[in-house]
C-alpha cells in the first residue's frame, strides 16, 4: 500500500475513535503548503543533471514546522507527504511546540560526489529559502543527509537571511549542534524499547535483537542495546545482512524487530512469517496496514514509529532551544532530558489506549491528532 494510503488510513481511523468533526479531519488531513522544485546542477564532468525536490509543509498548528529532508532515489511526492504528515503527530506526541514538514530530492547520494551533493543542497536551499525559516520551517537530516548536509543549508540560508543557527538542527556541534543531537533517535529507540518491555515484564537484558538498517539510527540503536546486555543478532544495511540474505532480516529468528531503513518494509507478503514478539518502529512507516492487521492477529507488539523514532525530533527541538537561548546545554542534560519527554510519552499513549481500549499505534494516533485537533480549534480560522 503506498506510504500517503497508509498514512491516510490511520489517521481516518484516528479521526473516527476521537469523533472528529469531517470538516475539522478534511482540514487536518490536507498539507499546509506543498513544494516541488527543479534543482540542476552541473556534475564534476561538466555535464548538467537535474534533480526534483520537494517539501511539503502539513501543519502548523502548534509551532513551527519541523522535519528531516532525505536523500533517495525513491523520493516522491506521496512519500513526502506521508512523512511531513508523521512528523504532525509524532511532534504533538512528544509535546514539543512544532508542527509537521519533510523534504527530500529524489536522487542517489552514493553516485555523487560530495561536491556534487553540495552543490545540489544549495541549489535547493535557493529554491525554499523564503519558505523555511527558524519560526516557519527547520529542517533537519533524515536517510540520506546528515549534519554537513546542514552545515551547507545553514550557510545558503544564512547568505539571504544573515547568520541563523537555528534554522536546522541535526547540525555540526561546531556549527551550534547539539551535544547528543547525534545517537538522539536510537537513544530515544533504547528509552522506548525499555519503558514497553517493562510493561511486559521484561528487560533488554538477554532479549535477541534484529535491526534491519545500520546508519545513523540503526547502529546508535544497537549500540545501546548492546551495552544494556541485549543480544543483537542480526544487523544489515542496503549491501546486505550478517552471513543472510537481505530480507530475511526481517523474518530472523529474535524477540525484538527493529526496522531502521525504508518504509513498507513489513506488507503482507512477509507479516505471517514474523518470529518477532516485538517490532519497534525505529524507521517511519516501516509497517503496511495489511501486514499491521496479520501482526496483531499473531499477538505481536507493535510500538509505532511517531512515537518510537520521536527522540531525534525531540533533541532537535532542544537544539533549537539551545541556538534560541544562546546557551549550550551538556549531554548529560540533554540525555535526561530527552529520557523524561520519552517516558512522559509513553505514559500518555497508554493513557489513551486505555481510554479507546486500542493498540499502541492508535493510542498514539489519538494523542497527537487530538492535540493538534485542539489547537486548531483554540486558534480559529478568522
Ligand atoms: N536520522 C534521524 O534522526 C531520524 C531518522 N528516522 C528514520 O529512520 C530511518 C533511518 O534513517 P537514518 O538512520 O537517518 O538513515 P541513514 O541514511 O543514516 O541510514 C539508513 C540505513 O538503511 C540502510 N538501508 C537502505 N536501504 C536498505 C534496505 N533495503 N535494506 C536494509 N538496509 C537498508 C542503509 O544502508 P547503506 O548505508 O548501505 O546505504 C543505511 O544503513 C528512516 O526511516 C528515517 O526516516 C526517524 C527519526 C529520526
Ligand atoms: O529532527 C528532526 O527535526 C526531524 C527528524 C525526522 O525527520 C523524523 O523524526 O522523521
Amino acid at each position: 500500500m503506498n506510504a500517503l494510503t497508509a498514512t491516510n488510513r490511520n489517521f481516518r481511523y484516528a479521526a473516527r475513535i476521537l469523533g472528529l468533526d469531517s470538516k475539522l479531519e478534511r482540514s487536518l488531513l490536507i498539507p499546509f503548503r506543498e513544494i516541488k522544485v527543479e534543482c540542476s546542477i552541473p556534475k564534476d564532468d561538466g555535464s548538467l543533471a537535474t534533480f526534483v525536490g520537494f517539501r511539503i509543509q502539513h501543519d502548523n498548528a502548534r509551532g513551527p514546522m519541523k522535519g528531516g529532508i532525505r536523500y533517495h532515489p525513491e523520493v516522491d511526492p506521496d512519500e513526502v507527504n506521508a512523512l511531513a504528515q508523521l512528523m504532525t503527530w509524532k511532534t504533538a506526541v512528544a509535546a514539543i511546540p512544532y508542527g509537521g514538514a519533510k523534504g527530500g530530492i529524489g536522487c542517489n547520494p552514493r553516485e555523487l560526489s560530495m561536491s556534487e551533493l553540495e552543490r545540489l543542497t544549495r541549489v535547493f536551499t535557493q529554491k525554499i529559502h523564503d519558505l523555511i525559516g527558524i519560526h516557519r520551517d527547520v529542517p533537519a537530516p533524515d536517510m540520506g543527509t546528515n549534519s554537513q548536509t546542514m552545515a551547507w543549508i545553514l550557510d545558503e540560508y544564512s547568505k539571504f537571511h544573515g547568520h541563523s543557527p537555528a534554522v536546522v538542527t541535526g547540525k555540526p556541534i561546531d556549527l551550534g549542534g547539539s551535544l547528543g543531537r547525534e545517537a538522539a533517535t536510537g537513544l530515544g529507540v533504547f528509552f522506548a524499547t525499555e519503558a514497553l518491555l517493562a510493561e511486559h515484564g521484561k528487560s533488554i537484558s538477554n532479549m535477541k535483537f534484529a535491526i534491519q538498517g545500520f546508519g545513523n539510527v540503526g547502529s546508535w540503536a544497537a549500540k545501546f542495546f548492546h551495552e544494556h546486555g541485549g543480544k543483537v543478532v542480526a544487523v544489515s544495511d542496503i549491501t546486505g545482512g550478517n552471513a543472510m540474505d537481505l530480507n530475511d532480516l526481517l523474518v530472523h529468528e529474535c524477540d525484538v524487530l527493529v526496522p531502521c531503513a525504508l518504509g513498507g518494509v513489513l506488507n503482507k507478503e512477509n507479516a505471517a512469517d514474523v518470529k518477532a514478539k516485538f517490532i519497534i518502529e525505529a524507521a517511519n512507516h516501516p509497517t503496511d496496514p495489511e501486514a499491521d492487521e496479520i501482526l496483531s492477529k499473531k499477538g505481536v507488539v507493535i510500538l509505532p514509529d511517531i512515537y518510537a523514532n520521536s527522540g531525534g525530533v525531540t533533541v532537535s527541538y532542544f537544539e533549537w532551544v539551545q541556538n534560541i537561548q544562546g546557551f549550550m546545554w551538556e549531554e548529560e542534560k540533554v540525555n535526561h532530558e530527552l529520557k523524561r519527554y520519552m517516558m512522559s510519552a509513553f505514559k500518555d499513549i497508554k493513557t489513551m489506549c486505555q481510554t479507546h481500549n486500542c493498540n499502541l499505534r492508535m493510542g498514539a494516533f489519538t494523542l497527537g491528532v487530538n492535540r493538534v485537533a485542539q489547537a486548531t480549534l483554540l486558534r480559529g480560522w478568522e
